[in-house]
């Protein structure tokens, strides 16, 4: 599975910018020959969160339709990242992703919502898993935050996810616990970490990127350190295989001592 990562700034508060660059983005990665384009956190608004009512995507549709359009154009499967929605009158994190006949084939909701930054404030939490087939395989979404909640990550792998992907908008100061978090999530669940960070900076927080990508036994294929781009790299399943059997961590599981 040929992967590209697309680490960008984020447009605050200005969807049309935003929608504009992704465009840009998605056609210069497909032509590179990507099967796969994964996008940040909250790139249609970033986190102006007092104007989620101005800036929110309801029911996803502007989002939808524009994925939807590139993918089949491109003939390639995109990760949509995550936006901002407005869904029954609440505003949630959303991710949405698209094959490339333009078919969504699953919806996120963030499941955690971070507190530091105000988002418990603003918007609903999911209440749903995040398991969808691409291209044959099958894979698991999570969102930023969602990240420090270990549980979470097994919840996905344990329901079968090779590959995790994990959009964010990780502020600069605590880069260091996502590297240490990311590469611990791939090698405990012995899958493909794909996590995407955007660069740049809201009037609250600097982010410096370091999107990576990293392999079932841990090794880092990319990191995309802090500068603006899209990052290539290549996934091999068998490698999921042949590390679960070398150390069969799922079968060694004693899940009767995990109870509280
Ligand atoms: O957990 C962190 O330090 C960053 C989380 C975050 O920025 C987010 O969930 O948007």
């Amino acid at each position: 599975m040929k992967i590209a990562v697309v680490q960008m700034d984020v447009a605050f508060a200005d969807p049309d910018r935003n929608f504009g660059q992704v465009e840009g983005f998605i056609e210069e990665a497909a032509k590179a020959g990507t099967e796969v384009i994964v996008l940040p956190e909250m790139w249609n608004a970033g986190y102006a969160l007092k104007e989620l009512e101005r800036l929110a995507d309801v029911n996803g549709e502007r989002t939808k339709k524009f994925l939807s359009r590139l993918a089949t154009k491109h003939h390639v499967h995109i990760v949509g990242g995550s936006v901002a929605t407005k869904k029954n009158g609440r505003f949630y994190n959303t991710m949405y992703v698209v094959d490339q006949s333009g078919d969504i084939v699953s919806e996120y909701d963030k499941a955690h919502l971070f507190k530091l930054m105000d988002e418990h404030k603003f918007m609903s939490a999911g209440e749903k898993a995040n398991v969808f087939t691409l291209a044959g395989v099958t894979c698991g979404g999570i969102i930023c935050y969602d990240l420090r909640f270990p549980e979470w990550t097994r919840t996905h792998a344990l329901k079968g996810a090779a590959v995790m992907f994990i959009p964010a908008q990780w502020p600069k100061p605590r880069i260091d616990h996502w590297q240490l978090l990311l590469q611990a999530r791939a090698i405990e669940n012995q899958c493909y970490i794909v996590a995407v960070n955007r660069v740049g900076e809201d009037p609250n927080n600097e982010f410096n990127g370091h999107s990576m990508v990293i392999a079932p036994w841990g090794e880092l294929l990319l990191s995309g350190e802090a500068g603006e781009g899209i990052f290539y790299t290549e996934l091999d399943f068998q490698e999921v295989k042949r590390v679960r059997k070398a150390i069969p961590v799922f079968d060694d599981r004693r899940t009767h001592l995990y109870e509280l």
